[in-house]
Parts: structure tokens; C-alpha cells; sequence
């Protein structure tokens, strides 16, 4: 398919963005790193499928990295997108839905009494701990290894998602006395954060967890992790961010903290949205308690702005989204994760696979050993050898699994019997390429 570019393969395309764009992807994942091969060039998406350059549908479980709960271009969304740009792009003023979009947040999520919308996770969460370091007075921030919040400076040390894909320990260009604000703790270690607090309690502002981690391959929390941590951040008047950036309105309705439904002291004080708020378009917000969100500027002395902040056509999509999620379309995303988790298991042990399936909700992925990992340090300890030729075994039987073993696999409620079975029928031949592996 040309679509103007003069060139019609994947491999064409990557040969000429490598010569455009750094590496030819705008965003390091992409470009198939860790799995090798050539990237898909994508120029549609409908439903439970993406189409390649070169005209090859493939029934998809990347799903955007998240958004597309109801799959993609579903028609009342792109309706609605259609209408919000007819009447202007981008206005750089308050627009009537920015409200209703609010509320929809703050009637499913409880700690949310005031949201503030803004374009990527990334801004939302270098803006919460900006927040938080307003509202304490604090300069140091916790965060947890293998977690992965965007990629601003301080966010970007012993990170996951690409930093994991491509083994970076972290970023160049961060400066040391950035970087040395904050304090890396082993995810799900309550004695580490009860030590980091013992001795740095009284700078800490934040501890920032992904409310369920999948930048790691997903990780789930222990028991009552969250709520833990929540406690131990407030004994010590500092505060609890909790990143559902991808877990929010994907897990639940009301994302991770609906399934878990902390409250009072076990609450986290801001929490930060990404992706499904936004339904396919660039908007993500972070919300809290009132009297800390009135600390952002014009109310209060933390800055925070953007041209671009609340754009009409992101709004529209992204309530329109939220609108749209009833029950029956999480129903549906978690049926798809039951097909699929069974026929998983049942192809990696017929081949005698190690492998542990780690789930919440219908967000999911597998990592090839015996048991699930609870830290970044045992989502590394895999046979993360197996993945490359496995994923490339769905590639070819037209399945477009996420190209790392270190991000999450993403379902829709569009992914119907069709799509499933397609992927059904995939996986026992990945599986023996997966056992056929050699490290
Ligand atoms: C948990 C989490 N937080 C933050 C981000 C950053 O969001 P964005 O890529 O929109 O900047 C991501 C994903 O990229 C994420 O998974
Ligand atoms: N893990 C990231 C999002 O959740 C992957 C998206 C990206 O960084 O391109």
C-alpha cells in the first residue's frame, strides 16, 4: 500500500525512515529490537486488526499500548472526532467537555475530586511529583526498579518498558543531581521501603508506583502492596502516587484503585491517567484530592501548562471512550484474556515451556519461567530467548504480539470468536518455536 511514500514494503519504509528519523521510529519500542526483523509499517486499524503496508491484516494485541479498549476506530469515537474537528482543532481555551470529562473520571475513581488534563502519561506524572514536591516541601522521590512512568529525567532511572527492551540502565543526559533525587527500591519489598523511609523519610515527597506494573512484563502487587505503601508514605507526610496511566479504565472502569478500592489512609493521594482517557488521541490528566490539585497554577504555586492541554478532538474522543465502556465491553476484554491466557498455557506446556502467566483484569503477559515474577530482578531472571522466535512464529500466522517480552499484551472487547480463534490457532506452533529456542 503507497499512500504517497513511492514504496510499498515494511522493509522499504524502515530503509527510508532510518534515513529520516532516527533509528526510523519515533519511539524506541517500535523498532523491534529485542525481537529483531522489520518493524510493520501500519496504515489502518479497524476493530481487532491492524493493516500493514504491505496490505497484511493481522489480528492485534497491541492495541496502541493500551488505549483502544473498545478496538480500534470504533465508529462512535471516530464520529465523534469527525464532529469535534469540524468545528476547529484546537481552540488554546476551556472548552465546554473539559468539565464532562472530569466528571466522568471523578464519579468512577474515588480519590479524584479535581482532574487536570494534559497530552502524554509522561507530562501527567512529571507533573504529580512536581505537585507533590510543592505540596510537601520535599525533594526526593521513590520510585520502584523495572517501573516505568514516561520519560522525563528523574523517571528515567532503572526503568522498564524500552529501557528494559534494550538492557539501558537509564537514559544519558539526565544530570547526577537529577538523577540523585530519586531513590530506586526492588518493587514489592515492604522492608526496602521501610528502610528507605528510616533514612530519608523527612525529604521524601513521593513514592510513585504503576498501580499494577506491566512496563516489566506485567508484575502484579502483592496483597495489600498499594495500600502498604499508601500507609507508609503518609506516616511519614509524604505522598502516594499511583500510575494508571495503562491500568486506568483498562482493569476495571474505575482502573486499578476500582478493583482494589483503597480509601482514607490506605488511598493514594494523585493518581495519573493515560492512554484510555484519551481514546487513541494524545491526552492523559493526573487528579487528586482538592486541596492538593488547587495547589496547580492559576489557585495555587505549581505551575503547569500547555497549548495543547484539553484539545476538543482528544476530549471528544476520550469521553466519548469513556462513555462507551459499559460493563458488558470489560466483559468482554476479560473473555478474550481467558481465551487467550488457556490456549497459552495449554500450547507452552504441551511443549514442556517454563512459563507463568501473570493477570489482572484482562492486562496481561507471559514470562518464561516457573514462577511469576514479583520484582524487575525475576522478570529478568527468563528465558527471555524463547520470546523473539515466538513472536515472530504469531507474526507470520499474522498475530501482532507487542515486540518485547517486557510489555503487556492488550485485548479489546473487539476481539471477537474470529479474532480469537486466529490467535487460538497460532500459538501451538510459536510455542514449538519458543521450545526449540536456544539462548
Ligand atoms: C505506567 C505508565 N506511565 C506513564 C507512561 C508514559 O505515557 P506516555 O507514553 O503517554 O508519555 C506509560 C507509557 O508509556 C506507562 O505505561
Ligand atoms: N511501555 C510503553 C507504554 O506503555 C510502550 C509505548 C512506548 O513507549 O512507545
Amino acid at each position: 500500500m503507497d499512500r504517497g511514500t513511492g514504496m510499498s514494503t515494511n522493509a522499504e519504509l524502515f530503509e527510508r525512515a532510518k534515513r529520516a528519523i532516527p533509528g526510523g521510529v519515533n519511539s524506541p519500542v517500535r523498532a523491534f529490537g529485542s525481537v529483531g526483523g522489520t518493524p510493520r509499517f501500519l496504515v489502518a486499524a479497524k476493530g481487532p486488526h491492524v493493516t500493514d503496508a504491505e496490505g497484511r491484516e493481522l489480528v492485534d494485541l497491541v492495541a496502541s499500548w493500551g488505549p483502544a479498549i473498545l478496538g480500534h476506530a470504533h465508529p462512535e469515537v471516530v464520529q465523534a472526532v469527525q464532529d469535534a474537528a469540524a468545528h476547529g482543532l484546537s481552540f488554546g481555551a476551556s472548552t465546554p467537555a473539559e468539565a464532562l470529562l472530569a466528571e466522568e473520571v471523578e464519579a468512577r475513581v474515588g480519590p479524584v475530586e479535581r482532574l487536570r488534563l494534559v497530552s502524554t502519561g509522561t507530562e501527567a506524572t512529571m507533573t504529580a511529583i512536581r505537585l507533590a514536591r510543592g505540596a510537601t516541601g520535599r525533594d526526593l522521590l521513590v520510585k520502584f526498579d523495572g517501573h516505568y512512568h514516561g520519560h522525563s529525567d528523574g523517571l528515567l532511572v532503572a526503568a522498564g518498558s524500552g529501557l528494559a527492551t534494550l538492557a539501558m540502565p537509564g537514559s544519558a543526559g539526565i544530570p547526577e543531581a537529577v538523577a540523585g533525587t530519586t531513590l530506586v527500591v526492588p518493587y514489592n519489598d515492604r522492608a526496602a521501603i521501610e528502610a528507605v523511609f528510616a533514612e530519608h523519610g523527612d525529604r521524601i515527597a513521593a513514592v510513585i508506583v504503576e498501580a499494577a506494573a506491566a512496563n516489566m512484563g506485567v508484575v502484579l502487587p502483592d496483597g495489600d502492596f498499594n495500600a502498604f505503601l499508601a500507609r507508609t508514605a503518609h506516616a511519614h507526610g509524604a505522598l502516594l502516587i499511583s500510575d494508571e496511566v495503562l491500568t486506568g479504565f483498562r482493569v476495571s472502569r474505575a482502573g486499578m484503585w476500582g478493583l482494589e478500592g483503597w480509601t482514607g489512609d490506605d488511598a493514594p493521594d494523585l493518581l495519573t491517567f493515560g492512554k484510555v482517557i484519551g481514546g487513541g488521541m494524545p491526552l492523559a490528566a493526573l487528579g487528586g484530592r482538592r486541596e492538593l490539585m488547587e495547589l496547580l497554577a492559576p489557585l495555587g504555586p505549581v505551575y503547569q501548562a500547555g497549548t495543547l492541554s484539553g484539545n476538543p478532538v482528544a476530549v471528544a474522543a476520550g469521553l466519548t471512550t469513556l462513555r462507551l465502556a459499559t460493563p458488558g465491553v470489560y466483559d468482554r476484554m476479560e473473555h478474550a484474556a481467558d481465551v487467550i491466557e488457556g490456549a497459552l498455557t495449554e500450547a507452552l506446556a504441551a511443549e514442556g515451556v517454563a512459563h507463568a502467566i501473570s493477570r489482572v483484569g484482562s492486562l496481561f503477559s507471559v514470562a518464561f519461567r516457573e514462577e511469576a515474577p514479583r520484582s524487575f530482578e525475576e522478570a529478568k531472571a527468563q528465558d527471555a530467548f524463547r520470546y523473539p522466535p515466538f513472536f515472530h512464529a504469531m507474526l507470520d500466522a499474522g498475530v501482532s504480539l507487542p515486540p518485547s517480552v517486557f510489555e503487556a499484551w492488550f485485548v479489546t472487547a473487539a476481539h471477537d470468536e474470529a479474532a480469537l480463534g486466529r490467535i487460538v490457532d497460532a500459538l501451538p506452533r510459536a510455542a514449538r518455536a519458543a521450545a526449540a529456542a536456544t539462548a
